[in-house]
């Protein structure tokens, strides 16, 4: 086909079903069905619009034109039986829009947390990120990620409540993979909302624990300490892991904290670690592992790249990085229930 022929053919109007124009609106939609609570108001069963409208408070023809996105989005879907009376349409939840309910386990913290400016405006500059490789969080706010949040509680709050949910699986994963007995003083480094030491803590009953973060993210740890009935085993340390870390812990944690953090800083602060740590305490690190097969993770990899500058690493990549450190036998743990998922479960022990 000659250039000229293949503008004769081009179709913008079928291609733009090719380039799906529209998906960058996906998540936004998510978050505003999640914001808006249109899956509550619908749960398990079926509504029209007025009445989702009268249960959310909202401007009935709006909605029903925001229904019809959320439509295209598989989130909702006409009812089944109900599909050719438009006058009397019933909507209900697909098994995504199930996801964005508040009174199931769910994800409802995660796709306003990952949809809300704090992450999406930081992706707009991902040209200008993939160009110059550095991080664009502080060129568009002005400060960084973490400051970000203290600055903006109602999205901070989506996010505890992000790493809240995906850490309740990994935590129990964590504690059927790692042997914990004898734990004396377990730190969990960069720990906020707590999900994960607490339910070490309850395997080992005898253990205290001590969780360090940032002062905007220690209210959630509290939070999480106090409904497991956990406060009296833990202390709790508003602080910068920039600076130092707990010293005296006979296991430090590291769950989902190096992706965050470029090379030179990841280097610190397992440095700041392995000052802190005893000859013979152990260092736990789970983090997602880049591999060659295409997963979220390559997706992952590069919101670490526009928001933080950290990225997903390799296991050689974590095994270097440790013994960098005076961490030596690390061993690679297969993570219970995990296997197979790109996430790397690596123990080492201070020299
Ligand atoms: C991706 S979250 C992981 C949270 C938790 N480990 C989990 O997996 O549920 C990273 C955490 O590191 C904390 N963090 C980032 N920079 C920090 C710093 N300089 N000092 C202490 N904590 C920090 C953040 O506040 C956040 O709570």
């Amino acid at each position: 086909m000659t250039p000229g022929s293949r503008a004769a053919a081009f179709s913008p109007l079928r291609e733009l079903q090719t380039l799906q124009p529209f998906q960058w609106s996906a998540g936004l939609v998510a978050r505003g069905m999640a914001e808006l609570r249109i899956a509550d108001a619908l749960g398990d069963g079926r509504r029209t619009t007025e009445q989702i409208a009268e249960a959310i408070r909202a401007h009935g023809p709006s909605l029903e034109r925001f229904l019809r996105v959320c439509e295209l989005h598989r989130l909702v879907a006409p009812a089944a039986g109900a599909e050719d009376s438009a006058a009397v349409r019933l909507w209900e939840l697909t098994p995504a829009g199930h996801l964005l309910r508040s009174d199931v386990p769910s994800l409802r913290g995660f796709s306003i947390a990952v949809n809300a400016p704090g992450m999406t405006r930081p992706w707009e500059l991902v040209a200008d990120v993939v160009r110059t490789g550095c991080p664009a969080t502080r060129t568009v706010w002005g400060m960084d990620h973490w400051e970000y949040y203290a600055a903006h509680p109602d999205e901070a709050r989506s996010y505890a409540e992000t790493c809240a949910s995906l850490s309740v699986e990994a935590a129990e994963a964590l504690v059927a993979s790692v042997s914990l007995a004898g734990e004396r003083e377990i730190v969990d480094v960069g720990g906020s909302p707590g999900t994960v030491l607490a339910r070490v803590l309850r395997e080992v009953p005898e253990a205290h624990g001590v969780l360090l973060d940032l002062p905007w993210a220690i209210g959630y740890a509290r939070e999480t300490f106090e409904q497991a009935g956990l406060t009296g085993r833990v202390e709790l340390v508003p602080g910068d892991f920039r600076a130092e870390v707990p010293a005296g812990g006979s296991l430090y944690l590291l769950k989902n904290v190096l992706c965050d953090l470029d090379d030179e800083a990841a280097a610190q602060l397992l440095a700041h670690c392995a000052k802190a740590a005893e000859p013979g305490s152990r260092l736990v690190l789970l983090d997602w592992e880049y591999t060659e097969h295409s997963s979220h993770v390559h997706a992952n990899d590069v919101e670490f790249m526009v928001l933080t500058g950290g990225r997903a690493r390799t296991e050689d990549e974590y095994r270097r990085l440790l013994a960098a450190a005076g961490f030596e036998d690390c061993r690679r743990l297969p993570l219970a229930g995990h296997e197979r998922a790109p996430i790397a479960l690596i123990e080492s022990v201070r020299a």
